[in-house]
């Protein structure tokens, strides 16, 4: 066994390919961002507040996944505390720590407290960082990334809690930064809190094939042993996330995890069959990842879809609510709505699992055709091997 370890550890060592591969990982953060010059000069001018001692405007921050936000609002904030004194922040992923509990918790300890484990109420733990906030004379900026996670999951309470805290203190002095990739969320917030921390706003475009290029290169040089890849291979994996929906994390991804394959099958250069391998591994892993975090009814759906289109091409949502309806049955678990179910296939077809294209079939009115969109092998291990109710399913 140790051996199987050792070839590994050796061949690591000694990569033909990889000089550096946490450069490309994704929680290195760049001490350059090439392309964000707008946002950072945007951001750092709304920030400069603080230099006078005064509370800065709320931000929200949108924009599509893997355009930079949260490495730039990383970038600028930790550059803002090594400069002013008066001057602290908070960062929360709110998929992460996404209950009023944990937030609060979250934000005492990013203070310096300690939080015990258990035993305390969420109003003990507001009043807890209210007093903290109370005995600082420092600007405070919590910085919430990925609200949309915690919204949908718990409602916009918190943040309409926080948006109203300066009332509670001794002057203004904190503010909030709201991070998102779901545009439309912003619709769904409670109007207050939406024109509270709307105070101002900053988008992040996607980044083209030549912005991509330019960012992967920069990597490029810090990851790669010299002759590991050329120019063309770079190209092509920006062009490929920026046909995505130009998401540097993707092309990013793509360049390590090609680097990784070339490694695997011991070439000493990237080819472009590595780079398209690569791009099926990731979207099978991504079409895993969804899958694996629908909500219970959503996967329900989604097995009704797989079940149905077994012997035929599509089915419609009379069909798959019919098909839906048998298998709660069969677990004997509660139901939604034809209409609800109606929406997951919106949602499902949203994040590409599936396709629902609407067709009108004349005096019989429009209806949908619904169809699996991803590898029915990879959708059926995602669903059974994260909920052991579906396994059964499988399994009679
Ligand atoms: N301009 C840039 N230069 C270099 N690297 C970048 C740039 N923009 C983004 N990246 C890198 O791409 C990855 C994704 O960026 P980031 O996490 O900031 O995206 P995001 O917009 O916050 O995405 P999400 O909404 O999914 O959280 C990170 O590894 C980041 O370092």
């Amino acid at each position: 066994m140790s051996e199987i370890i050792d070839d590994i550890l050796n061949s690591t060592r000694d990569s033909p390919i990889f000089k550096n591969r946490e450069y490309l990982l994704p929680d290195y953060i760049p001490n350059e961002l090439p392309h964000r010059e707008e946002q950072i000069k945007k951001l750092a001018s709304i920030l400069a507040q603080v230099y006078k001692g005064s509370k800065p405007n709320n931000i929200f921050i949108y924009g599509l996944t893997g355009t930079g936000k949260t490495a730039v609002t990383k970038f600028v904030l930790k550059i803002f505390q090594e400069k002013i004194k008066n001057f602290t922040y908070v960062y929360i992923n709110t998929r992460q720590s996404d209950t009023t509990y944990r937030i609060l918790a979250d934000i005492i300890e990013n203070m310096g407290e300690k939080v015990p484990f258990t035993g305390i109420s969420t109003a003990e733990l507001y009043r807890r960082m209210l007093k903290i906030f109370l005995s600082t004379n420092k600007i405070i900026i919590i910085t919430l990334d990925e609200i949309d996670a915690m919204v949908k999951k718990h409602g916009d309470d918190i943040l309409y809690k926080l948006t109203r805290i300066n009332s509670e203190l001794d002057k203004s002095k904190v503010s909030l930064i709201g991070i998102t990739n779901d545009v439309k969320f912003v619709d769904n917030l409670d109007p207050r809190v939406r024109s509270s921390l709307s105070e101002e706003e900053l988008v992040f475009p996607p980044y083209n094939a030549n912005e991509l290029e330019d960012i992967l290169k920069r990597r490029a040089v810090l990851a790669f042993k010299d002759g590991a890849i050329n120019n063309s291979i770079i190209s092509l994996c920006a062009a490929l996330a920026a046909r995505d929906h130009g998401d540097a994390r993707r092309a990013l991804d793509l360049l390590r995890v090609a680097g990784e394959i070339a490694e695997r099958l011991k070439c000493n250069s990237i080819s472009t069959e590595h780079v398209e391998k690569a791009r099926i591994e990731i979207e099978r892993d991504r079409v895993y990842e969804v899958i694996a975090s629908l909500p219970f009814h959503s996967k329900l759906v989604l097995v009704s879809i797989i079940y149905g289109t077994e012997n035929k091409n599509t089915m419609t949502t009379g069909e798959v609510y019919e098909l839906y309806k048998s298998l709660t049955k069969t677990l004997g678990t509660e139901i939604v709505t034809q209409r609800r179910v109606s929406d997951i296939i919106n949602e499902l077809d949203m994040v590409g699992i599936i396709t629902a294209k609407v067709v009108n079939r004349g005096r019989y009115g429009k209806t949908k055709e619904i169809n699996l969109a991803v590898d029915k092998m990879i959708a059926i291990k995602a669903l059974i091997e994260n909920d052991e109710r579906l396994a059964s399913i499988w399994n009679r």
